[in-house]
């Protein structure tokens, strides 16, 4: 398969602007412009901002935008001292019952009163809670991140992340240099190659297929391979009770990673035919651990890059999770034109992978999302309506999205071969 370079398709207007006419939308912007520039020029007095943070009417949105905006100073500060727990295991310790924080000083090699600062804040942020009798027990937020051991792994690797994001700016400008993350998911770089073009060329394929994908090498793949397995778990359920799996004879996950939804799969629908197509290190690890699942005798793992080896044909349903984000519209679109050629007439392609401009969780997209994939060097998070465009230009129809329970974490869209 040759990589396309084919053009974006133009994206779409947000849902909430459909309706307006360009007529209506000047006039709405020329009124929506003069009223914030109003409405700004009052928030940002020190004046009004004192005035409004003691007026009974205006008192508490003063103070919650007060909290709204010190919260994103801390930010930073807030997630390590979450990293800090994470690393200490302190959850886990705290899960066989409360301690006192003498205790787990001396258990964590901590000086007593630095322990107490990393448990106050632990505390101040909903991670523990202060017992009457002075001792730490799990508060919620500490309890629900036990259950989720894939959400301890991506803390642990976020210290690439802000390394990466140490001079923001420099990032945005694309000066920042090579970047850690880019170094933690190698097949970035080819991805980016394939969007600007240079990859698909013989001369260039063997040349990009030696330093990138094709010819990543066990240790490349092992880090990412493990986090993305570990962190399926997050997911693999709300894909799996959202779209009914039993209904197709044989699946094929691209970029399908180590197995782990594949694993999830099999015992959700047991008739399903099983397969997965990864970079050539990536899918022998799948492989392996398919095995050691019992799988071995339903699955088939391939090796090869997307960008230019043709997918395996005779699924009648494809999966894309967590994989489209990953790429730039060029490089994603030739993918999806990919897998429509590789299913057959009335085939069914799976979309599922966390959306920009999820109601509710706007930051999850838009701003992490976002930098993280800007820091890795390829794709961007999009809008489900930005994916429906991208499904539509590469031939399919029958386009819908399928609700999932915890949309901040995976949404769902589901298209047709025609
Ligand atoms: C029990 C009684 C009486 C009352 C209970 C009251 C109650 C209902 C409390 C609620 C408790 C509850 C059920 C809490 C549940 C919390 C959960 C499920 C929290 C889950 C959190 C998930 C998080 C924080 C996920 C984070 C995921 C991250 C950071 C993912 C990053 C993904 C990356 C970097 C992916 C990279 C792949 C790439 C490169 C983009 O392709
Ligand atoms: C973010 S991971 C998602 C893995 C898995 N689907 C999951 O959700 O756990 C993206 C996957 O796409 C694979 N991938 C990236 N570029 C690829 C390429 N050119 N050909 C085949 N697979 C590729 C990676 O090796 C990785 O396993």
């Amino acid at each position: 398969m040759e990589a396309g370079v084919a053009p974006a398709p133009p994206l779409p207007p947000g849902r909430g602007a459909r309706w307006l006419v360009p007529w209506r939308a000047r006039w709405l912007t020329r009124w929506l412009t003069r009223w914030l520039s109003w409405r700004n020029a009052r928030i940002a007095s020190p004046a009004f901002q004192r005035w409004a943070a003691g007026f009974p009417l205006t008192r508490r949105v003063a103070r919650s935008e007060t909290r709204a905006l010190f919260d994103l100073c801390a930010g930073f500060v807030y997630a390590q001292v979450l990293f800090a727990c994470v690393q200490l295991d302190l959850f886990r310790i705290l899960a066989a019952g409360p301690q006192g924080g003498d205790a787990l000083a001396r258990r964590l090699a901590l000086p007593p009163e630095r322990m107490l600062v990393l448990l106050r804040a632990a505390v101040s942020l909903k991670l523990l809670r202060a017992l009457p009798d002075g001792r730490f027990a799990l508060a919620d937020l500490g309890a629900a991140l036990l259950g989720n051991p894939g959400v301890a792994r991506m803390i642990e690797h976020h210290a690439l992340l802000y390394a990466d994001l140490a001079d923001p700016v420099a990032l945005l400008r694309g000066r920042g240099g090579t970047t850690q993350l880019a170094g933690y998911w190698p097949y970035a770089a080819e991805s980016a190659g394939a969007a600007d073009g240079s990859a698909g060329t013989a001369a260039e394929s063997a040349e990009s297929a030696a330093s990138h994908g094709t010819a990543l090498r066990p240790e490349a793949v092992a880090p990412y391979g493990g986090l993305m397995a570990a962190s399926q778990a997050l997911i693999a359920e709300d894909v799996l009770e959202a779209y009914p799996f039993r209904r197709h004879r044989a699946l094929l996950d691209v970029g399908g990673g180590e197995g782990a939804f594949l694993t999830a799969v099999a015992s959700r629908a047991p008739g399903l035919r099983l397969g997965l197509f990864d970079l050539p290190a990536v899918a022998a690890r799948a492989a392996l651990r398919l095995e050691e699942a019992g799988l071995g005798h339903r699955a088939a793992c391939h090796g090869g890059s997307f960008h230019r080896d043709p997918l395996p044909r005779g699924a009648d349903l494809a999966t894309l999770v967590r994989v489209l984000h990953d790429h730039d519209d060029g490089p994603a679109l030739a993918l999806l034109r990919a897998i429509h050629d590789a299913l057959p007439p009335g085939g069914t392609l799976l979309v599922a992978e966390p959306m920009a401009g999820t109601p509710g969780a706007e930051p999850v997209g838009d701003a992490y999302f976002g930098l993280y994939l800007l820091a890795m060097g390829s794709g961007r998070p999009r809008r489900a309506d930005e994916i429906r465009a991208l499904l539509t230009a590469a031939g399919f129809d029958r386009i819908a999205e399928r609700r999932t329970r915890r949309p901040l974490l995976v949404r769902l869209i589901r298209a047709r071969r025609p």
